[in-house]
């Protein structure tokens, strides 16, 4: 596993965004052989979302030949609504960005049958031969996607209570009123994005580091789900210096040094490179 450290959310950002185009051209998608990226939603991903749709508009990124599966959707709420996961993705990526609609996924948390929904999912998602890279964000408790804390590390995609916290934390896009966030969401499995052949997590803020210190320093633990990346041949993190608070200075000096010698080899224009270096 990698750990990148940037000075903030905006560095954070643009070390993502740039990573994920370099990803895009290196695997030189066709209609038949089409780039599979996995999405969040969340404070995380707006600036990377910027820095791609910037990347699209001066012409260095097309999404002609990407095909997109949302990572998680709330149930019951309309499609529409301002805060739908539908919404927050066409409002932040999708309609600013040449992407076929046919080939954006996104959970329906409406479907009648919400079980069958999920399977269907995970069909789609094999019958495109799996994610190539699968973009993350975290909750502070350490969730990925909306896999709360207990949730089986081998979770495949299927219908999820939120826990109170993560209530809490969403109730800042509802008003700040509790009652107004859905206690019920979609979301694909720990299983589902540890199956992706590349996993790149953002964590930033200093509400989240001690769920960046319980993955990455300690065991395997299903209470932070996110930590199961130890266990995934291609994992990447890309955190702010504000996340790094709970970690041991030795872990920080040891993720810089490696930074630093591959910024030496590869110099420092090339990040997308960098995904060769494990
Ligand atoms: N289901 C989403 C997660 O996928 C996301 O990572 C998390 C953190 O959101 P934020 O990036 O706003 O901190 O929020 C929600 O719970």
């Amino acid at each position: 596993m990698r750990l990148i450290i940037r000075q903030d959310y905006d560095q954070v950002s643009d070390y993502m965004a740039s990573y994920i185009k370099d990803r895009i051209i290196e695997f030189n998608p066709t209609a038949d052989r089409p780039f599979v990226l996995g999405l969040p939603t969340g404070s995380s991903p707006v600036g990377v979302y910027k820095n791609l749709v910037k990347y699209h508009q001066n012409g260095q990124l097309s999404f002609k030949n990407v095909v997109t599966f949302n990572m998680d959707e709330y149930v019951g709420l309309p499609r529409d609504h301002p805060e739908s996961y539908h919404s927050f993705m066409w409002h932040h990526l999708f309609k600013h960005i040449d992407i076929l609609p046919q080939n954006v996924h996104i959970l329906d948390g409406n479907a009648n049958d919400l079980e069958e929904e999920c399977k269907k999912y995970e069909e789609k998602i094999k019958s495109f031969g799996g994610i190539e890279l699968f973009l993350g964000g975290i909750g502070p408790d350490g969730h990925i996607a909306f896999n709360e804390p207990g949730s089986s590390l081998s979770s495949r995609t299927r219908v999820k209570t939120l826990a109170y916290d993560t209530i809490l934390a969403n109730s800042r896009f509802f008003d700040g009123d509790i009652n107004k966030v859905p206690r019920m969401a979609l979301t694909v499995g720990v299983g589902t994005v540890m199956d992706s052949r590349e996993v790149a997590i953002i964590i930033t803020g200093a509400h989240k580091a001690l769920a960046l210190a319980k993955c990455i320093e300690e065991g395997v633990n299903h209470m932070w789900t996110v930590s199961a990346i130890q266990l995934h041949p291609k994992a990447l993190i890309v955190c702010d210096e504000d996340a790094t608070l709970e970690l041991h200075v030795k872990t920080v000096k040891y993720f810089k040094g490696i930074d630093d010698a591959i910024q030496n080899i590869i110099g420092r224009e090339n990040v997308g490179l960098q995904g060769n270096y494990k």
